[in-house]
Parts: structure tokens; sequence; C-alpha cells
């Protein structure tokens, strides 16, 4: 549905984005995650015709944003980093105002805004002006403009962007909803935030594009090591020395001792050589009670502070 292709923005002697490539297939809800100054807000507002591009172009639904600027932007719905949202204006007068600029078609406005409405959970405030709606709301607001047309592609510019916790997580369930049939780009430096709504992850850092894939996938590919922790009932160094006599046996820290007995070891081992069966057969030969064993996974933090902290780490 979308694709970045070679796409290059210098601001003068600032190159914002460099040569950065990429493609959102119908229906995904991607995330674009980088830290500030990383070229997300750049590579979207090309991608909604607002600035041209260095050299590369951007393709959507087929169609270049260099020669079919129009085709683009009618497919797609845009919510950037400040709401786009007048003031003076009723939520439901706004929302009229939209259509008209949108060209939909004076017949259909009405169910156009109630569809709206519907969706981003207005019906309350919808004839009370905006300057009177709260963060969040005026923040639903901008996001029912963009829905406004129906337009396959949104794309949503860091969208919870100093929404409280509650709004937050009010404001996350919406975009969550408009998953399906909608193909979403949202761009974040919230690395939970994405892996909670988001299919697949592009990461970006100073304009080029580091990985792209689901976050697990991602989390997996980049692990250097893998991870255990094990609880047993027994003696803390018998237990450790046996351990570490086992192949690919990296390092193996007492964590604490639990209440409910035993001792609680993390245990770091190559990735390569799994070593959890000889490790519970060692602690079974040796009568020891095995009371835990569960796997320790990197999360896409790990991961992003990785690509983000090291030169030219692509993967
Ligand atoms: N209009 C502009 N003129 C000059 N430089 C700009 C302009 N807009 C952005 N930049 C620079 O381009 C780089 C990328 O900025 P951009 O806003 O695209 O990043 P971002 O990832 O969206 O960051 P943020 O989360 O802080 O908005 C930064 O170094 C920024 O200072």
């Amino acid at each position: 549905m979308i694709s970045v292709e070679e796409l290059t923005k210098n601001y003068g002697p600032v190159r914002a984005v460099d040569n950065a490539s990429f493609s959102v297939q119908a229906g995904e809800t991607v995330g674009f995650l980088g830290p500030n100054g990383a070229g997300k807000t750049t590579t979207m507002r090309i991608m909604t015709g607002l600035f041209t591009p260095s050299s590369g172009d951007i393709k959507v639904d087929g169609y270049s944003i260099l020669s079919n600027p129009l085709e683009v932007k009618q497919r797609i719905g845009y919510l950037p980093e400040s709401a786009p949202v007048y003031l003076d204006m009723t939520v439901e007068g706004y929302l009229r105002f939209v259509c008209e600029i949108k060209k939909v078609p004076p017949r259909q406005r009405s169910e156009q805004i109630d569809k709206v409405v519907a969706e981003c959970g207005l019906e309350s405030v919808r004839t009370r002006t905006a300057r009177k709606l709260s963060k969040g709301y005026r923040q639903r607001l901008g996001l029912a403009q963009a829905l406004v047309g129906d337009p396959p592609v949104i794309i949503l510019d860091e969208p919870t962007v100093g929404l409280d916790p509650t709004q937050t997580f009010e404001f996350r369930k919406l975009i969550q909803g408009l998953k399906g049939n909608r193909t979403v780009i949202l761009s974040s430096h919230i690395l939970p935030e994405v892996s909670m709504i988001c299919d697949r992850v592009v990461i970006i850092s100073k304009g080029k594009i580091l990985a792209q894939d689901s976050p697990e996938a991602l989390a997996q590919r980049l692990q250097s090591h893998s991870e255990f922790l094990l609880t047993v009932d027994g003696p803390e160094q018998e237990i450790t020395a046996d351990l570490e006599s086992l192949q690919g046996i990296r390092d193996i820290r007492t964590v604490h001792h639990p209440v409910s007995g035993g001792v609680q070891f993390r245990v770091v081992a190559d990735l390569e050589n799994d070593p959890r069966d000889r490790m519970v057969r060692k602690i079974l030969e040796k009568n020891h009670r095995l009371l835990e064993l569960s796997v320790v996974t990197a999360g896409l933090e790990d991961v992003f502070l990785n690509l983000v902290t090291e030169e030219g780490g692509a993967v």
C-alpha cells in the first residue's frame, strides 16, 4: 500500500532523511520508531505531500507522490503532531468544514460525520466548541478529521504526545480500533506504545532505516544470548558449579532466595546452544527439586537501544 523508495530529504546542509526505503502492506499497522530528530516527521510530511523529497519517491496504492500527488492525498488521512483544530468551531461544525475541503459529496456529509463521531467517541461533545474540549478530546477530533472521506491510509504523527495516562490509554484503544481495513502508520518514540499497537516496526535513526520487522522478531533477531531463570530447591554453591560445567553456559548468578524455598538463578547461555534439557537433567540427577524454569526474553527496548546507540547497526 505504501512504498518509500530511496527517500532523501536535505534541509540545507542537514540531511533529515538519508536514502530510506521501507514498505507497508494494506491493512497493516506499522510503528515508525525513532528518537527525536530521527526524521519521522519529515518522512510523514513527504508522504502526505506537504514537503517534496530531495531525491527518491513515495508511492501510495501505486501512485507516486511526485507525479500523482492528488491521487496520493485523496488516499491519506493525516493527523499531524498538533491536531489541526479550529478552536472557535464546534465539533460538528469543524467536521462539516473538513467534509467540504475534502470534497465529500453534500448528501453524504451527515452520514460521514455520524460515522467518524461514533468511531472517535465524540458523541457527548458534538455541539461543544473545540476550545472547551480537553486535550484528549481535541486529539480525538484531530483523528476524526483524518478519517473523514474514508481514506484507506491513516498517518498519525506522535499521536499520544501531551496526553495524560488515561487519555493516552483511550486514544491507543481508538487507534487499535482502526486496524483491519485501514493501513495505519504511526510515529512514536515510545517503545511500549509501538509494541502494544503495531504489527510491525520500522526503526529510524539519523535519517536512516535501521531495521523493520515485527516487535517479537526484532527482539529475537537482535538477541546475542539466551537467558533463563531457574528456581531449584538445593545447595546454592553445588548447583552453581554443576551448571557452570555445562557447555555453552556463559554466566550464572544467584538472583534471590524466594520465600517459598529454593534458590533462584539467572543463567546466561550461548544463543545457538540451548541448555535447558541439560540443566534440568543435571539438577534431577542430583535429586534436587526443580521448582521453576522460565525464559527471559529481550524486549523491544533492548533492541532499540542497541540499534540507535551503535553506529551503522543496520540489520
Ligand atoms: N524545516 C526544517 N528546516 C531545517 N531543519 C529541519 C526542519 N525540519 C526538521 N529539520 C531537522 O531535520 C531532522 C529530522 O527532523 P524530524 O522533525 O523529521 O525528526 P523527528 O524524528 O520527527 O523528530 P521529532 O520527534 O523531534 O519531531 C532534525 O535534525 C531536524 O532538526
